[in-house]
């Protein structure tokens, strides 16, 4: 389980191919023992651009696809086959060419509004802890659609699900796993490519307050040379 006053482990490879080859089989692996170990794999997958490719490595892995589990750490609430949804990216790179039980695919219904989509899911989620948690970085130091300067819902028991109506990146309503809730986790990873996240990682290695940081305590970060702030020693 995750600890509270950990910090994060940084992981500094060349590009995102190199992240998603090492990803996917990192992936594999923890499928593997949480299988062996408990019958099943708990995933919480991440949202956006930064996991396609190692979402559509997968499926070259062998892996027990009939014991996994899928969750959406985010979704953002948009008809079904909106190609801006998660559920539509991930289906496209992965999980349509996978036997998962459709029955373990668990979409948040964010076509419903974000309330009753927040309200819905949180009855969709286990009970337990799940065994890896997937989480991406957005530019202003967002993680899944928990934005700066809002309610993240980091205390212990506040509900699993948020429904968010004014985030900062369009769409401004999505339906978020809480802070919380996306720490009931076993292992938790955060993927980070580009440029474009510098100034997120900065403020995160400053221990400035922005989700990413409020989440990631104890996670490992797998981040791209590109991502890392420059001045800043390189880690590993
Ligand atoms: O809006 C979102 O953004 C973050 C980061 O996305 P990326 O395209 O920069 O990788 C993502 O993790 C989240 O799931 C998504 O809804």
């Amino acid at each position: 389980m995750l600890r509270e006053n950990a910090a994060p482990r940084w992981h500094i490879y060349p590009d995102n191919a190199e992240i998603s080859t090492r990803l996917a089989t990192a992936v594999t692996r923890i499928a593997a023992e949480a299988i062996a170990r408990r019958g099943a794999f708990h995933l919480v997958v991440a949202g956006g651009n930064t996991p396609r490719a190692a979402y559509a490595r997968l499926p070259t892995l062998g892996n027990d696809w009939q014991r996994w589990h899928i969750y959406h750490g985010d979704e953002r609430c948009l008809p079904v086959e909106d190609a801006e949804r998660n559920s539509v990216m991930l289906e496209d790179t992965w999980l349509s060419q996978v036997p998962i039980p459709r029955t373990q695919i668990h979409h948040i219904p964010a076509e419903k509004g974000a309330r009753e989509a927040a309200r819905i899911y949180a009855e969709v989620l286990p009970r337990q802890h799940f065994d890896l948690v997937l989480l991406g970085l957005g530019e202003d130091g967002h993680t899944a659609s928990l934005f700066p300067d809002h309610d993240w819902g980091r205390d212990k028991h506040t509900p699993a699900t948020l429904a968010i109506f004014d985030a900062a990146k369009a769409p401004a309503e999505r339906v978020s796993l809480s802070a919380w809730r996306l720490r009931q986790t076993r292992a938790l990873f955060f993927l980070v490519c580009g440029a474009g996240k510098q100034n997120a990682l900065r403020a995160w290695l400053q221990n400035a307050a922005i989700p990413a940081a409020a989440v990631g305590s104890d996670a490992d970060v797998w981040l791209d040379k590109a991502a890392w702030p420059e001045m800043l020693p390189e880690t590993q």
